[in-house]
């Protein structure tokens, strides 16, 4: 039942004279820990990130997700499917850091002293000792990256989708998003233009022109889209 599948889906969206398929049909399992979505600007990833968890319906067919249909069953599968953007200013919507983090664990914790508590300990286990009365406006863009990313996890999802998660960052920090990324325990689709994050997944898909055009081994899929670049 774990895993994700997608069942011929197509993604359209309305235009003045009609509708533009953004997503052309599509079937999919995915069962490795660590995927990688690669490709060139606009050719769909987000598009396909996105319909994990609902925040992209499909136009046709069917996204199944451990064995939920995403359509029906969305808001189970949003509690299993964690979801990170690129801009975690984006996700941040508490005043501070602390409070973040407490706002993801309302729904396993209904006192707030002790989600306050809890709360201080991810932050620490995420290297953010000390940020709790942070404004979360004012952290750099890897010291948000991290809060957003402990706020998503400290729901306990299954699953965790990243959309270009290290694209803002400096080297530094885009490593330490990354090794944290892919030594999660959780199930990993990352959206990424980063190719050495890429290269350490399990499979790779190049998504082109609204089409995985290629699936397979990092190696013979990143060695694929260098040549075609
Ligand atoms: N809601 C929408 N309405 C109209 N067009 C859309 C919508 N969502 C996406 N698109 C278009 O669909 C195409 C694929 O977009 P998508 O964001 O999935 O690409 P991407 O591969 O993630 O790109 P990037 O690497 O630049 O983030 C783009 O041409 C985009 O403009």
């Amino acid at each position: 039942m774990s895993g994700i599948r997608l069942e011929q889906v197509t993604v359209s969206v309305p235009t003045q004279d009609g509708e533009r398929r953004i997503l052309h049909e599509t079937s999919l399992e995915l069962t490795e820990r660590r995927v990688a979505l690669v490709g060139p600007n606009g050719s769909g990833k987000s598009t396909l990130a996105r319909l994990l968890n609902g925040l992209v319906p499909a136009t046709t067919g069917r996204v199944v997700v451990d064995g939920l249909d995403v359509a029906r069953e969305g808001r189970e599968v949003r509690r299993r499917v964690g979801f990170v953007f690129t801009d975690p200013t984006a996700q941040l919507v508490m005043p501070t850091a602390r409070e973040d983090v407490a706002l993801s664990l309302r729904r396993t914790h209904r006192d707030k002293a002790e989600r306050l508590a809890v709360a201080e300990r991810v932050l620490a286990d995420f290297g953010l000792a000390g940020f709790g009365d942070r404004s979360v406006h004012g952290l750099s863009g890897g010291e948000g990256q991290l809060l957003a990313l402990a706020g998503v996890l400290a729901t306990g999802p299954s699953i965790l989708v990243a959309d270009e998660p290290t694209t803002l960052l400096d080297l530094g920090n885009s490593r330490r998003i990354g090794e944290l990324l892919l030594g999660l325990e959780q199930q990993l689709v990352v959206v990424t233009h980063d190719l050495d994050l890429a290269e350490r997944c399990d499979r790779v898909l190049l998504v082109r022109d609204g089409r995985v055009e290629r699936d397979g081994s990092p190696a013979d899929v990143i060695g694929h889209y260098r040549a075609t670049a």
